[in-house]
């Protein structure tokens, strides 16, 4: 038997999807209509063309384009009724101002939805300055910020809903935030190959980053699986939302470690009604700048490097090039060379001498410049002031052999042959060496890129008004103060201190945030992906930290210990096809090296067309299984995941830990672990 209240959201549900029903026709029709108009003028365009003038034509165009670009918005409405009609709204407050006798009831769905003849609120869009009551607070007193100031009131009542393709599953009354079932609910459904919104489960600590509009820098240090990728990509919907007139999406970039990554986090804007964010990996910005110079080893051949051989010199490169200490010496450096590396002369020529001293107290009066700007800029102040003894202005030519003149001046010419000239002043030569011919180390690109900058110049990214940085641990200092020139807009930085891919060039927590002194912080440290069982377990790897799991419980994970390498490839072979017989929707085999990874590709080799290697050249992440390394796997999850090779050789290092600990926290609801012979000191 339904009770009353039961009865009422139905019918409520109902009179809201009638509703939707006849905004979709109306919609629909005029999409057909816009569609004819466009052809018919289209035709007439043809039909015409000879008898138009150039004006009519053009007129005609504009008038097409204008009928595209209101067909275009007619279509995106259509498309947020049609996934509202799917699941029109999952959250209600009733809340009543301290004027108000009753309390309205506000229905909280993924857009906004307004009956069009009473311009009445049937839904409010989830980022409404009235939804974050749903978010923020319990029933009892409470207040939201609406653009004319705050407005305080009681919530008399909340519910939540779960609306699948129109029909309703359940819906709870709850006093609490959010309803812990319902969160449960969320957390138990199996993965997907790409992110999923949150808007219906969002937590309060969450909403509070996400609707943050004061911070200019906001950095969100999260333990793994705390949904801090999942907030910054709200947070970008939020301020879309938020600042309509002024910021479109083409004003966001996102820097994220790999072109997967990229993939699997890009439906959560689309699915909020937004467009797709540019995003682009730290590779791609240094490949522009340093194009026609050299070439460069890659973040994950550098991982690859130091996971496959020991080499103490290669280390203590990339260690030293990875403090605050490097990018305080560069900057010294770059001191040291706007004094000594310019070595003014005097300029000899027929019809005017120009002293050295003259030269110099130019040069001096431009130090804030570029090195290029600066000479380009004193040869230019030079010819302008100076005169032939008759009196006369210098023509072109001398004035172009006093550029020439004051460009030798300088020292280096080129930023590779500047960057070496560090090391032999800082009388430290072995810390720079190249890989081969034109080839340099990932650990010199950055470095390189920051005195380019201070040699040449940059162009800045000025188009860009919101910066989002993820995994703000593996990048280090010097890529934070490039980062910085070429970016002067508002930044979202987030990322885990616990999960660095190479421990020899990853930044602390208290690092960035002295990077960023008048950044905000803020820590999430309650985790939602993994179940207890899970996360515990990989607490016990990397102890330490403030993690909180979610109560939601599973199996334990199982540790399975072989006799052979050939065992153990069955072992795999094993889990992989239990896996295919499971109600799960992806799994992770994730190695620590390449080679692994390989190795294990050719083990599942009769399982083809289900098993997907992931690696550097990857675009996409699949459903079914797949196979790839820690580094690789970062960001993503796992239904199940199977961590292969977990032996005492293998897994020994610090380094080996932190790629231990990440792979673990890929795992939702599963997770296995495979050895041969002594097991890993790491393991638990
Ligand atoms: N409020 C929430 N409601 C429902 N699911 C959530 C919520 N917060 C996080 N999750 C889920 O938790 C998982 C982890 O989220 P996300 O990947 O954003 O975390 P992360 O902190 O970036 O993780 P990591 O650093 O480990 O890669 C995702 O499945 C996400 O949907």
């Amino acid at each position: 038997m339904l009770n009353e209240r039961e009865t009422e959201e139905r019918e409520y549900l109902a009179h809201v999807q009638k509703k939707l029903q006849r905004t979709l026709a109306e919609l629909e029709g005029k999409v057909s209509d816009s569609y004819q108009d466009i052809i018919e003028a289209k035709k007439y365009l043809w039909v015409n063309m000879a008898q138009l003038d150039a004006a009519e034509r053009a007129a005609n165009r504009v008038d097409i384009s204008l009928s595209i670009d209101a067909g275009e918005k007619t279509v995106a409405r259509l498309q947020k009724i049609r996934k509202l009609l799917g699941s029109p709204y999952f959250g209600r407050v009733d809340f009543r101002t301290m004027r108000q006798p009753d309390a309205g009831a506000y229905y909280i769905g993924i857009h906004s939805f307004v009956e069009e003849e009473s311009q009445h609120h049937l839904i409010y869009d989830w980022r409404s300055p009235v939804a974050s009551l749903f978010y923020d607070y319990e029933t009892g007193p409470a207040s939201y910020f609406a653009p004319m100031g705050n407005v305080d009131g009681e919530i008399t009542a909340k519910r939540q809903y779960k609306i699948k393709d129109g029909a309703l599953e359940y819906m709870i009354e709850s006093s609490m935030n959010i309803h812990d079932d319902v969160l449960q609910k969320e957390l138990s459904s199996t993965s997907d190959e790409k992110m999923k919104n949150i808007v219906a489960t969002i937590q309060q600590e969450q909403n509070a980053i996400i609707r943050n509009e004061t911070s200019n820098e906001l950095i969100i240090q999260g333990a793994a699986g705390s949904g801090k990728t999942s907030v910054a990509l709200h947070r970008v919907a939020y301020l879309l939302y938020r600042y309509k007139e002024t910021l479109s999406s083409s004003d966001i970039l996102i820097i994220s470690p790999n072109k997967v990554f990229s993939d699997y986090i890009s439906n959560v804007l689309p699915e909020l009604g937004e467009e797709k964010i540019m995003e682009v990996g730290m590779e791609e910005l240094a490949e522009k700048e340093l194009a026609g110079m050299c070439r460069f080893q890659t973040f994950y051949e550098q991982v690859e490097e130091l996971l496959n051989r020991d080499d103490p010199g290669s280390v203590e490169r990339i260690r030293f090039k990875a403090s605050r200490e490097f990018v305080r010496q560069l900057e010294a450096f770059m001191g040291y060379a706007d004094k000594h590396f310019f070595e003014p002369a005097d300029i000899l020529m027929d019809r005017v001498q120009l002293s050295a001293q003259q030269v110099w107290s130019v040069y001096e009066r431009n130090m804030q410049l570029p090195v290029k700007h600066r000479l380009e800029k004193t040869a230019l102040l030079l010819a302008s002031g100076a005169r032939t003894d008759d009196g006369e202005r210098l023509t072109k030519s001398e004035t172009n052999k006093i550029k020439t003149a004051v460009k030798k001046m300088y020292k280096y010419q080129q930023p590779l042959g500047l960057y070496k000239a560090f090391y032999a002043h800082a009388n430290q030569p072995e810390l720079f060496k190249m890989k081969g011919k034109s080839l340099i180390e990932y650990a010199d690109v950055f470095p390189l890129i920051y005195l380019k900058m201070y040699l040449e110049g940059s162009a800045p990214y000025d188009r860009v008004k919101h910066l989002l940085v993820d995994e703000m641990q593996d990048y280090t200092p010097v890529q934070y103060a490039v980062l910085s020139r070429w970016f002067s807009c508002k930044k979202t930085i987030l990322g885990d201190s616990k999960q660095s891919v190479n421990a020899y060039s990853s930044s602390t927590l208290q690092t960035i945030k002295a990077i960023f002194p008048q950044a905000d912080t803020i820590e999430l440290s309650k985790s939602y992906r993994s179940t207890l069982e899970i996360m515990e377990f990989a607490k016990e790897i990397q102890p330490g930290g403030t993690i909180i799991p979610i109560d939601r419980h599973g199996e334990p994970p199982r540790i399975h210990t072989c006799d052979s390498h050939e065992h153990e490839l069955d072992a795999l072979r094993k889990l992989s096809e239990g896996f295919l017989q499971s109600g799960y929707h992806t799994m992770g085999i994730i190695c620590k090296t390449r080679a692994q990874a390989r190795q294990v590709l050719d083990a599942l080799n009769h399982l083809q067309g289900n098993v997907h290697l992931l690696d550097f050249e990857s675009e996409q992440f699949h459903e079914g299984i797949t196979v790839t390394c820690s580094h690789m796997a970062k960001g993503l999850e796992f239904d199940q995941v199977v961590i292969p090779f977990v032996d005492a050789a293998c897994y020994r290092s610090e380094m080996d830990r932190s790629l231990l600990y990440i792979a673990c926290t890929r795992a939702m609801h599963a997770l296995a672990i495979t050895y041969t012979g002594q097991r890993s000191p790491w393991l638990p």
